[in-house]
Order: structure tokens, then C-alpha cells, then sequence
């Protein structure tokens, strides 16, 4: 039965690539574009008939010489012509590369949007699963082979196919025996072309997935270098790199061998058109059938006027690349789930509530990364509004996996999430990230200033409003003594600023965000001594009267928390306050001991005996 899946692009490319992928692409971002790209076409088929022109103009010289009485006149007058046919064709031709990039520019524009509001959309988790070479290849690499296919192919093809036809129509006119002597080998050597493309086919997909791991190695290496160096890695994570650039090479190899193949002989047939055209001409001119003027011009035409088509048979050598280009670019627009959280049910946008702190509650919720390795099951807990309850529990135990949830990053597998009694997945599309904002262990810092940075979630925020929430998160202090201020412009994933700073920018991001509900994912892990009081300072500060989810493996951070939650295998364990749990000597007093112990060691050594250093989050009066 003929369905919706029947059109889709796996389907459509089962058993090899799928050359519609591109053409299909083109329509779909084309926008209202379509008439530049007529214009295009219409201009190279200009450039063509131009081109044909002045090498008719040059004929006719050659007739008026030969067979005529040699009129200066005329001759002059077809060499005019063909000065113009010369004129036309440079115009025609610049004309119509000019209209057909600025279609491709735009429309490869449409398909890398169109490519990153997929993956906005799409569950964080899920984009983080692929490796950045992959978003990489799909929005720069293929998306370029597009602008070959739109600029160049096209109107190209559209030019030499119309010249084609027509100059074949006007020789048979002339000859229909030295016509068909001309285009004799002309289908065959199509044929050796098509097979060429054809050999290359099924080799694609695995250069294109061969290239992406190649400069997947080449990325990993480079940013990875400080740590491979310094655990004497550089051999092996080199030859790692070294593999996929020989596979790759191994690859291209293998292309060229089978195109050379088939793509060798094609360029013969078409240069041999003169060998079937001299003795059939010849035989003609001895039998008296065809004039000698005739004759020359099918020597001169004949071989001459394929080449247009030649040239853009050589672009099609790339059309395998630009199909599984596109036809990764289709199946990725096309693919996976829409992040749950954007499916609304037609509520409102604004809930009761809105900006004041809401309960969190987790309701039987189980969730896996992976097919088949559960890492939540049926867990269920209960955050009152405006209250701090921290997440603990052992490495692995699935403390980030629930803050994730709770961020939208992921859809549970089952079960449901609620914030002040909404679940999660019947929100509007942005009602979620309205409601929450998140500090992590990783302050993720955008390209731009630490404006920029700080003013993420509220870039209309006035200069008052920012140097509040600068100064309540300590980031004044360094920025004070920067040259450029907040305007710095802060270099890749924040690179010159120190960890701590770059978290306090992330604490003023949040602070300025202003949302009810907060989480807290090891916010402080990687936080250095030296700025551990102003970030704490900042997280005492954001987490007033908010609601607030955090998850720290320093457990006398948290000690002051409205509710601890111990995590173990995905299941709450245990639940009460530091005291409640102690006194209970389970889980939590286990992970206690265990902390305070190698830290007292420390701290004896130093004179104290309490890792507590007076850093721990106190919220407002609270905490
Ligand atoms: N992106 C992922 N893909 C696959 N498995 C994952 C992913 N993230 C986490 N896991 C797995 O899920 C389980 C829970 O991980 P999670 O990071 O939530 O634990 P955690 O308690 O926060 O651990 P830690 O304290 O070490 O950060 C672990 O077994 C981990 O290997």
C-alpha cells in the first residue's frame, strides 16, 4: 500500500543513492526564488545560443570564402555577428552564474537554518549524542555541495541540453548522414558517463560517514591535545587520527579507480566524433552528395558542439557526493521526535503561577539514554515551591539524568513531570524554559561578550538591571579590571577566563533570567578555592525565594537543604534533612562518612576539622 513512509528518503533511496534527494531539497528551501532560477536557466541557454552564434558566424566566413564570391560585406558582417555572438555569450554567461549563486546562496541560507532549528528543537540529549564533525559536515559540507548543484549544474545543464538539441535539429537540416555520423558515439559515450556516475554510487554513503570520522579524529585530537600530552597519549590518539585519514584516502582511491574506469572511455568516444565524421564526410564528398563547405562545417561543428554537455557531465562526477549530502541533510530534517516539551495542548502560554516559585514533582517517571538500559525507574518525589531540595547519591546514580529531565533535555520513557501541577510535555513551546533556569557544572558560554552571556534569556535588560545582577554574582569584581568591561568579547567556550569567573558569569545569567524554578547541577565542582566565597555568594543569592533542584557531590554544600533526596540505581532511597538522615545512619550517612573522612585528613593536616571552610550554600538566612 502506497503511504506517507512510501515518499520518505530511505525509502525512496533503498538500493542505492537517491538522486532526488538534491532536486527535492531545492524545491522545499527554494522560497520564492523561483523565477531568479528560471532566469538563470534562461540566461545560460542565452549564453549557449551566444556561443553558437559566433561559431555559425564563423562558418558562414568560411562558406562565403569556399563556395561565394568572398563579398568583403559579408564577411564583415559575420564577423560583426560573430563579435556580438562572442559579447552575448560573456554577458548571458556572467548574468546567469551571478542570478544562479544568489539563488544558491540563499537557498543553502534557508537549509542551514532550517538544519539548526531542527536541532534546537529537537531533545538537547539527543543533538549531544552525535559528535559536532556530523552537525559540521551536514551544515558546512553539504550544504556547499548544494550550491555546486544550484549554480552550476542547473543552468549548466539546462544551457548545453538546449544547445544541444537545436544545433543537432539545424545540422540535420543541413546533413541528416553527417548528423547522424556526428552524434554516432554520442549516446555511447553517455552511457560509459552514467555508468561512471552509477560505479561510484554505492561507495558514497561510506566516504561521506569515512570523512565525518576522519574529521571527528582530527577535532577529538585537537581539543583533547593538553590531556593526551600530558598522559603520553600523543602515539596512540595519532594513530587513531592517522586511521581514518588513510581509510579516507583508501576511499577516494577506490572512488577514482572505478571512475577512471568507465569515465576514461567516455572522454575518448566524445573526442572521436572526428573519426566518424572525416570518412563518412569524405565517402560523401567523393559521391558528390555533400558540398565541400558542408563539410567543413560539420568538421568544425561536429566535434566542437558536445562540449558544453561534457562540462557538465564532469560536474555530475560530483553528484553521488552532493546526493548523500543532501540525502543525509533530508533524513535529518525529517528525523526524530520533536523535543515532548513543545507539544502543546492549546493552553495558555502564561500559567497561574508564572514567575512565582512552583512545586516540581517527579510522578513515576523512568527514563533511559540508551534502548534497554533503564537509568530512572519509576521514580517519584515532590519539591514544595520555594523550598531547596538536593539531589546526592553515588556516581552513576542518576542525579544529572533528572536535572536533564527537568531542563527539557530529554522526554521521560514513562511517567509524567510536573511544575505547579502542569506536566511538563502539555506545555506551549517555550513555557518550559520560562519557568527554569539551570547552572551547570559546565558553564556554557555563546560566542560574543560577557554581555552577550549574561543577557541570554533577557537581551533587553538595561544597563541597571546588569550591573545589579553582576554585582549579586560577584562578576564585577574581574570585569572591573578588564580593558573592554562587560563588553569583552570572551574567546571560544569562554577561553581567558578562569572557571570560577566563568561560572559567576553563568550565576548572573540565571540571576538576570529570573525564573521560579532553579537547577543546580555540581555548580561548584569546579570551582577553585580562590573563587568559591563569590560564587557561593552569587548561588546564595539566585536561589531566594525560588524553587530550587540541586544536585552536588561536596555534600556540605547541601547540608543546609529543605529535603535531601539519596539516589541510588535510579530509585530514591532515602529522603529527609541532613540531620533526619544522619540520625537514620543509612545511605546518606554512609556517603557522609565518606565524605567528611578524606577531607578531615586534609583538614587535620591543616590545623581544622570541618571541610566545611565557611563556602557552603546558605540560602538567603536559610540555607
Ligand atoms: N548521554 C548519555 N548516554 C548514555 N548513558 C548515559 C548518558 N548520560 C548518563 N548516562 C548513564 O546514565 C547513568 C546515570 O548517569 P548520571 O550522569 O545521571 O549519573 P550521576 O548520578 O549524575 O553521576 P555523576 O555523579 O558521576 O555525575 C549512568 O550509568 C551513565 O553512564
Amino acid at each position: 500500500m502506497s503511504s506517507e513512509k512510501d515518499r520518505s528518503p530511505r525509502r525512496r533511496r533503498q538500493g542505492g543513492l537517491d538522486f532526488w534527494a538534491a532536486p527535492l531539497l531545492l524545491v522545499r528551501y527554494l522560497g520564492g526564488r523561483t523565477t531568479q532560477l528560471l532566469g538563470a536557466v534562461a540566461l545560460g541557454i542565452a549564453a549557449g545560443f551566444g556561443e553558437l552564434l559566433s561559431v555559425w558566424a564563423i562558418w558562414r566566413v568560411v562558406v562565403v570564402i569556399v563556395d561565394g564570391d568572398g563579398d568583403p560585406a559579408t564577411v564583415w558582417r559575420h564577423v560583426v555577428l560573430c563579435g556580438v555572438g562572442v559579447l552575448g555569450r560573456a554577458v548571458a554567461y556572467s548574468a546567469a552564474t551571478a542570478l544562479a549563486h544568489l539563488v544558491a546562496f540563499h537557498t543553502i541560507a534557508e537549509i542551514r537554518l532550517a538544519l539548526g532549528g531542527a536541532w534546537v528543537r529537537r531533545p538537547v540529549g539527543e543533538v549531544r549524542r552525535r559528535h559536532s564533525s556530523t552537525a559540521k559536515t551536514l551544515a558546512l559540507d553539504s550544504c556547499e555541495k548544494m550550491e555546486l548543484f544550484i549554480a552550476h549544474v542547473i543552468p549548466e545543464t539546462a544551457a548545453a541540453v538546449t544547445v544541444w538539441i537545436s544545433v543537432t535539429v539545424w545540422l540535420f537540416t543541413v546533413d541528416w548522414r553527417m548528423t547522424v555520423a556526428a552524434v554516432a558515439l554520442v549516446p555511447l559515450a553517455f552511457a560509459t558517463m552514467l555508468r561512471a556516475i552509477r560505479s561510484n554510487g554505492h561507495r558514497m554513503g561510506r566516504w561521506l560517514e569515512a570523512r565525518t570520522a576522519m574529521e571527528a579524529a582530527v577535532l577529538d585530537l585537537l581539543t583533547a591535545l593538553p590531556v593526551i600530552r600530558v598522559f603520553n597519549r600523543t602515539g596512540a590518539e595519532h594513530r587513531r587520527t592517522t586511521d581514518t585519514v588513510r581509510e579516507n584516502a583508501r576511499l577516494q582511491s577506490e572512488w577514482g579507480a572505478a571512475f577512471v574506469r568507465w569515465g576514461s572511455p567516455f572522454s575518448s568516444l566524445v573526442a572521436s566524433t572526428v573519426l566518424v565524421i572525416t570518412p563518412v564526410g569524405t565517402w560523401l564528398l567523393y559521391t558528390g552528395d555533400l558540398t565541400v563547405s558542408g563539410f567543413l562545417l560539420f568538421v568544425v561543428i561536429g566535434p566542437a558542439y558536445p562540449v558544453p554537455l561534457v562540462t557538465v557531465f564532469h560536474r555530475m562526477v560530483a553528484l553521488p557526493m552532493l546526493a548523500a549530502g543532501a540525502t543525509a541533510i533530508e533524513t535529518e530534517l525529517a528525523e526524530g521526535p520533536d523535543t515532548g516539551i513543545h507539544r502543546g495542548t492549546g493552553a495558555p502560554a502564561r500559567v497561574p503561577g508564572y514567575l512565582r516559585p512552583v512545586a516540581v514533582d517527579f510522578d513515576s517517571v523512568s527514563f533511559s539514554h540508551e534502548p534497554g538500559s533503564e537509568v530512572l525507574h519509576n521514580l517519584s518525589f515532590h519539591v514544595p515551591a520555594d523550598s531547596v531540595t538536593a539531589i546526592v547519591g553515588a556516581s552513576g546514580a542518576g542525579k544529572s539524568t533528572v536535572i536533564e529531565l527537568m531542563a527539557g533535555f530529554h522526554t521521560p520513557d514513562s511517567g509524567k513531570i510536573r511544575l505547579g501541577g502542569r506536566a511538563v510535555d502539555e506545555m506551549e513551546p517555550g513555557e518550559l524554559s520560562r519557568h527554569v533556569a539551570a547552572v551547570f557544572q559546565k558553564p556554557y558560554l555563546i560566542a560574543g561578550s560577557i554581555r552577550d552571556n549574561i543577557c541570554l534569556a533577557r537581551p533587553d535588560a538595561d544597563d541597571a538591571t546588569i550591573a545589579a545582577v553582576a554585582h549579586a554574582a560577584a562578576v564585577d569584581g574581574f570585569v572591573e579590571d578588564l580593558p573592554e568591561g562587560l563588553e569583552t568579547v570572551l574567546g571560544e567556550s569562554g577561553a581567558g577566563l578562569s572557571g570560577g569567573q566563568r561560572q559567576r558569569i553563568a550565576i548572573a545569567r540565571a540571576l538576570l533570567a529570573d525564573r521560579p524554578v532553579l537547577l543546580l547541577d555540581e555548580a561548584t565542582a569546579a570551582t577553585d578555592p580562590d573563587n568559591e566565597a563569590a560564587v557561593h555568594r552569587g548561588l546564595n543569592e539566585l536561589t531566594r525565594g525560588r524553587t530550587v533542584i540541586v544536585v552536588a557531590h561536596r555534600l556540605h554544600t547541601i547540608r543546609h537543604a529543605d529535603n535531601i533526596i539519596v539516589l541510588d540505581g535510579g530509585t530514591v532511597a532515602e529522603q529527609g534533612t541532613h540531620d533526619e538522615l544522619i540520625a537514620r545512619g543509612g545511605r546518606y550517612a554512609v556517603l557522609w562518612g565518606a565524605h567528611t573522612v578524606p577531607a578531615d585528613v586534609v583538614a587535620g593536616r591543616a590545623g581544622t576539622t570541618h571541610p566545611d571552610h565557611g563556602t557552603g550554600m546558605h540560602r538567603g538566612d536559610q540555607l
